[in-house]
Formats: structure tokens, C-alpha cells, sequence
């Protein structure tokens, strides 16, 4: 069995996380794991940890460690032949040691996007709550105005995506991820992208995981993934 690849995108609210994650599931193969989609599935499912997760995800808070580890390793440990790329998490340092005692990364992506263009992206981002598609009206517009083109269902946007709440949960972002880049950085894994525009970063991080990611895995994923 040829050796799998661990990866982990990280990036304030609105940096990019999901559309570049897609990209790099559907180029290479990688299995894409979102802390949200995840959570929202749990919580859609009516599970423990859904249910006791809604309670702060209410709130605007996030899910308190030991919650989110306990629902998520054992979601990883499912995944043992697939390689991976995990967004959202680790959030904080004690998730990030709680994943470096469970496996090895390879790679880390954090984006490093300014304040103005996070505020302008998820002024425009409408979402399809259900599946946790993401739209933007000036970068991926739905084909009809606020209505997935999947399920035709109507599109939503989120509170705290408004401006005034940015501000407060990019402090916060901030807050918690330095200690888990500096974790990463030390451990030679780090690669910053800063840009405002996606298309821009896309073909950095595109070359970077084609010299990372040995040819034999990628083949092999995405074999596995058709
Ligand atoms: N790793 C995590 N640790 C704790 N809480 C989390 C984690 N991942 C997600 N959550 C909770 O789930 C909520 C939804 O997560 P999701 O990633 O979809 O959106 P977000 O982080 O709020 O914003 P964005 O997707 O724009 O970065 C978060 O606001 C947070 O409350
Ligand atoms: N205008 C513009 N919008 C972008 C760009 N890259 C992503 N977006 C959109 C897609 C989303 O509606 C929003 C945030 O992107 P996202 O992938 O949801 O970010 P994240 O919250 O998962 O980190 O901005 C981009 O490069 N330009």
C-alpha cells in the first residue's frame, strides 16, 4: 500500500478554505474533510455531539476541544486508506496536539488573506445549508439568484458573515490559530499564501502539492475516487 498524504488548509472565515479545498480534492485525489460540514451533518443527523455542538455553533462560539476531537479522530481513523485534507481543523493548539499524537501531517496550507477582502467575499457568500455549498455573487454565482442549483432549495446567508461580526471573529481566528502555525512552522510543514484573489494563489499551491504529493498517491486517489 503506497504510503497516504496528510494535509491541512487553514485560513480565516471567508480566506478561501473551502474553494481551494475543492480544488485540491477534485485535482489530487484527496479526501476532503470540512469541521463544519462535519459538524452540520451531526447535528442534521440529531447525534450526541450534534446536538450538544448546536448549542455553541449558536452562539457564534466554537466547539469546546474535547468535544471536537472525540467527534473527529475517530472520523479520521475511518479514512486510514485514503489521503486526506482536513479544513477547519485543528482550530486550536490543543486540537493540533491532539492530531499530532494521532498521526503525521505532511503538509500545512495557511491562508493569509487581508481584513477588506474577507469582509468583501462573505458580503457576497450565500450558502445551500443542507449540503454546505458555497456561492459567491461576484466569484461563483448559483445559475438562479438565491437558489442551489443542486436541489433548487433556497440560499441562506450566515449572521456572523455579516461585517460587523467579521471583525470580532477574525481577532479571534488570529487568537487561536498563531499558536498552531508556530507548532507547524517549527515543524518545517508551513506554506503561507497571501493574495486577494484565489485564482492567483491556485496555481502556487497546485505546483507546491504536485512536488509533495508522490505521483504514485495521486494516481492511486484518484483512481480510487472515479
Ligand atoms: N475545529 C473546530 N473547533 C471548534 N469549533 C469548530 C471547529 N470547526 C467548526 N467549528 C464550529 O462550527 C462552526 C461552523 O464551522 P465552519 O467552518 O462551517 O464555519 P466558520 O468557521 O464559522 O467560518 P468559515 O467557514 O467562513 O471559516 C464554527 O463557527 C464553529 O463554531
Ligand atoms: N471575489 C472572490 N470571491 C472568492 C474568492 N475566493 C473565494 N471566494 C468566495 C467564495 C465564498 O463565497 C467566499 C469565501 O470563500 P470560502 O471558500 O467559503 O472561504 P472559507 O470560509 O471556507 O475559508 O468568497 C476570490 O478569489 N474572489
Amino acid at each position: 500500500m503506497s504510503r497516504l498524504f496528510r494535509a491541512v488548509i487553514m485560513g480565516p472565515p471567508g480566506s478561501g478554505k473551502g474553494t481551494i479545498s475543492e480544488r485540491i480534492a477534485r485535482g489530487f485525489g484527496l479526501q476532503h474533510l470540512s469541521s463544519g460540514d462535519f459538524l452540520r451533518e451531526n447535528i442534521a443527523s440529531n447525534t450526541e455531539a450534534g446536538v450538544l455542538a448546536k448549542t455553541y455553533i449558536e452562539k457564534g462560539l466554537l466547539v469546546p476541544d474535547h468535544v471536537m476531537t472525540r467527534l473527529l479522530l475517530p472520523r479520521l481513523e475511518e479514512m486510514t486508506c485514503h489521503s486526506w485534507l482536513l479544513d477547519g481543523f485543528p482550530r486550536t493548539l490543543a486540537q493540533a496536539e491532539a492530531l499530532n499524537s494521532s498521526c503525521e501531517l505532511d503538509l500545512v496550507i495557511s491562508l493569509n488573506i487581508p481584513l477588506e477582502t474577507l469582509k468583501e467575499r462573505l458580503s457576497h457568500r450565500w450558502i445551500h445549508q443542507a449540503s454546505g455549498r458555497v456561492y459567491n455573487m461576484c466569484f461563483n454565482p448559483p445559475r438562479v439568484q438565491g437558489v442551489d442549483d443542486i436541489t433548487g432549495e433556497p440560499l441562506i446567508q450566515q449572521d456572523d458573515d455579516k461585517p460587523e461580526a467579521l471583525v470580532a471573529r477574525l481577532r479571534h481566528y488570529k487568537d487561536v490559530a498563531k499558536p498552531v502555525i508556530d507548532v507547524y512552522k517549527a515543524k518545517g510543514i508551513l506554506h503561507t499564501f497571501s493574495d486577494t484573489d484565489t485564482d492567483r494563489i491556485w496555481p502556487y499551491i497546485s505546483s507546491l502539492l504536485s512536488a509533495k504529493i508522490p505521483t504514485d498517491i495521486a494516481d492511486a486517489q484518484r483512481a480510487s475516487t472515479h
